[in-house]
């Protein structure tokens, strides 16, 4: 069954943009990308951005995350306006509450797996040298990369690099993880098995936000938001609970995009 429910109706609400306004200068000109987007993303809920090349995807999700600053408009999480904070104060509620996982994970070359994901814990002296291994033991196991912790990122397959990556946005237990086409540099096993653990980590809590161009990892999430030309167009729900099987929600998602004409 495809609902409409109203996101706000999910749950508690964890994320919370209100009037995003977002520009760049290109040759002395002003070009508004983001033309006064409000989103609410639910505690617990997994929401991934659609859109064609160039609609604001990416732009929205640095705004939301902090990565970049806004002309206007708040963004909450939580009970804090990050849109109030100095860039320091940022900074570090990002580090703490947020991880990231992008399209090509950037590990330390000269440092083997295990070493990058429990890289910034460590700089960050977050809990004792043996809690920040037994964290990164307890995700590299789920992610099936804890035989490979040794190896150095030159020396493992690109799926098994963003694991690596997954696994360290995880380490700090993010309230969000902010994803841009994590699966989008890999084939379609490795693909696969991203978004399972991506959806596993979802269903244990994790909530997620991801920008993608693949119907399938749209279909994976609780609601999938379109945007048009810096605007969110629409949203489709995809209820869990009902009897919908896989291709389903991808029909669904494909029904939605070209209605839209995505
Ligand atoms: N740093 C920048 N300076 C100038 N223009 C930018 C900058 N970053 C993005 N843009 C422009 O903003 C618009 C939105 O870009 P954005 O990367 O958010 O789109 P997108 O939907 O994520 O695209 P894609 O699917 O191709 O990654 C585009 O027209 C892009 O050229």
């Amino acid at each position: 069954m495809i609902t409409t429910v109203s996101p706000t109706d999910t749950g508690t609400a964890l994320l919370s943009a209100r009037g995003l306004r977002k520009s760049f200068t290109l040759d002395g000109q002003d070009v508004e990308v983001l033309h006064g987007v409000d989103l609410t993303i639910a505690e617990g809920e997994f929401v991934t951005v659609m859109g064609a090349s160039g609609s604001g995807k990416s732009t929205l999700l640095h705004s939301l995350s902090g990565m970049d600053p806004v002309d206007a408009g708040t963004v909450r999480l939580d009970d804090v306006e990050l849109t109030a904070l100095s860039p320091d104060e940022l900074a570090d509620h990002r580090r703490e509450h947020m991880g990231f996982v992008f399209q090509q994970p950037t590990l330390l070359r000269d440092l083997g797996l295990l070493e990058n994901i429990v890289l910034t814990s460590s700089l960050d002296r977050v809990g004792t040298p043996a809690d920040r291994v037994a964290r990164a033991k307890e995700l590299m196991t789920r992610a099936g990369i804890w035989d490979l912790r040794a190896r150095m990122p030159a020396q493992v397959s690109g799926g098994q690099l963003q694991r690596a990556g997954i696994c360290r946005a995880l380490m700090r237990r993010p309230r969000i993880v902010f994803g841009d086409e994590p699966t989008g540099a890999l084939n379609r096993d490795s693909a696969e098995q991203i978004l399972a653990l991506l959806a596993e980590l979802n269903r244990e809590g994790t909530t997620m936000l991801v920008v993608t161009h693949d119907v399938r990892v749209a279909a994976r999430a609780d609601r999938v938001v379109f945007m048009i030309d810096g605007r969110i167009a629409d949203e489709l729900t995809l209820d869990d609970r009902g009897p919908v099987a896989g291709p389903a929600r991808v029909d669904a998602v494909i029904a939605r995009m070209r209605r839209l004409g995505i």
